[in-house]
């Protein structure tokens, strides 16, 4: 009896654990490798979790063993370790764990045995095609300025009865909606047009059916797989940086698919151009299309996308807890609906009316979180006054030394305390190009190490822009 009890309990701590990796690790990571985790037993400080393969076990301890870890230590600080185990496919997950697990010993499969992978390799695209989350459809898509343009082109790409252009590039930071927008290309592909072969996967995914095509020396079959589709969508394309075969055979897949006039979709991280460790030719042909950015969410896009969801999930939440949560949380869409969420279940559960004060309370750690994030405005604006110039000034063509070494510095700051790219950031200094954003860099470093003054002074503003 309380065994089972036991067994309860940490079911429920392993729901918990993946909510929360969802939310924290994206929907793409968590569909491509977390969702297939299950939870097998624990034994004493060691939580066991079993995946189907050797291949994704290596990845998913690489990538989110820590955080599995921790997250596991937030539910019971006396876990030590979470070991992560491949067994064959799912069915014999289910059927083998608790043999497996008679051992103290956690068994770890041999990756040259390939029917312990798998029986076959993927003979169909329902085979290799991600699940598509059923609320990311263009319905659920709340439109503002920052992603018009991208929630546009997706839709036409959706409604076509031609390719209006190859490919549809969509780029975006984390959270703000790209895998949403290709998950509602591909819906409404299928409902209109149940008919046409679309298939859309991760690049880590596109990238393992390759490799296991060359382990089971089934290239051809890979090849004619992916070759036969209507539609391809590739999702964080930016994975296949530096995983040379990988980029190759992508290139050679595109390029089969454009020629044949079929529809290619790409999602990424960064544009075409600022993709680091892409050949050059696969780079320049993913630009050919059309190239849509998704920005970072205004206020009155959040402040949209609250409402949106408020009306779906029928809670009371006065105006001006929304106003406030639109304001305050501005990092990225997902961690808008996981404030949310926090703050509908806390008060479902104690029961407590949601005011200004219990959301403050509830979310104070991502208040803060959100609060530390700095801007390059913030930082412009900060730098200007601090070496009493005009704020104008960061974005004008005035080369005098009194202006450009501010500016400099401005660009050095927001390089080390903003997660935007070179370019971005050039873009920001008046359309600057990005070498000149790396040669302030370099230049702000280089007097930091030889002038104690300068390098006081940069470290003050540094803490003052931090908080
Ligand atoms: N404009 C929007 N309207 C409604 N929901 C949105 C919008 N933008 C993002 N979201 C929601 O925010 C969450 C995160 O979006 P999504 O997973 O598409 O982000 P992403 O850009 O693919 O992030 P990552 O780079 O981490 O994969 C999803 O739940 C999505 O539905």
């Amino acid at each position: 009896m309380a065994e089972l009890a036991d067994r309860d309990g940490l079911a429920a701590q392993w729901a918990r654990v993946k909510t929360r990796l969802r939310s924290e690790c994206g929907e793409t990571a968590y569909r491509g490798w977390l969702k297939s985790l299950t939870l097998a037993r624990r034994d004493g400080q060691v939580v066991y979790l079993a995946i189907p393969s050797k291949f994704e076990r290596d990845r998913v301890v690489t990538q989110y063993g820590d955080r599995l870890r921790g997250l596991w230590q937030g539910e019971d600080p006396a876990i030590a370790a979470v070991e992560v185990v491949a067994a064959a496919r799912q069915e014999a997950v289910a059927r083998a764990v608790p043999d497996v697990f008679e051992d103290d010993e956690p068994v770890a499969e041999p990756l040259s045995t390939p029917e312990l992978v798998s029986a076959e390799p993927p003979s169909d695209l329902n085979a290799i095609s991600a699940s598509l989350d059923a609320r990311f459809t263009f319905e659920n898509f709340v439109v503002g300025k920052p992603n018009e343009l991208a929630f546009a082109a997706a839709r036409r790409v959706a409604e076509s009865e031609t390719v209006p252009f190859n490919p549809l590039f969509l780029y975006g930071g984390v959270g703000l909606g790209k895998t949403h927008l290709m998950h509602a290309i591909a819906w409404e592909i299928r409902r209109n047009h149940p008919q046409r072969r679309v298939l859309y996967l991760s690049a880590e995914k596109f990238m393992y059916q390759f490799i296991r095509a060359l382990r089971y020396r089934d290239t051809v079959a890979f090849k004619d797989l992916f070759r036969s589709v209507d539609v391809l969508m590739i999702d964080d394309v930016q994975f296949i940086s530096g995983k040379d075969s990988t980029q190759e055979e992508f290139f050679h897949t595109f390029n089969a698919l454009v020629d044949n006039n079929r529809q290619v979709v790409i999602s990424a991280d960064k544009s075409p151009t600022n993709l680091d460790g892409l050949e050059e030719r696969l780079r320049s042909r993913l630009g050919w299309g059309l190239v849509a950015d998704i920005h970072p969410t205004d206020y009155e896009l959040r402040l949209g996308i609250l409402q949106s969801k408020v009306e779906r999930v029928d809670v009371d939440i006065p105006p001006k807890v929304m106003e406030f949560l639109s304001h305050k949380i501005s990092s990225n869409v997902r961690e808008l609906e996981g404030a949310l969420n926090r703050v509908v279940a806390h008060s479902t559960l104690v029961g407590r009316a949601i005011t200004l004060e219990m959301v403050q309370e509830v979310l104070s750690d991502l208040l803060k979180a959100n609060d530390r994030r700095v801007t390059i405005e913030e930082i412009q604006r900060q730098v200007a006054s601090h070496y009493n110039m005009r704020i104008s000034d960061m974005y004008s063509a005035r080369r005098a030394r009194a202006i450009a070494r501010p500016r400099q510095i401005a660009m050095y700051l927001s390089k080390h305390l903003t997660q935007r790219s070179l370019p971005e950031i050039g873009r920001k200094f008046g359309g600057r190009d990005h070498t000149t954003v790396m040669h302030a860099v370099k230049k702000v470093d280089e007097l930091r190490s030889t002038d104690r003054h300068f390098d006081a002074d940069v470290d003050l503003l540094r803490r003052m822009l931090e908080g």
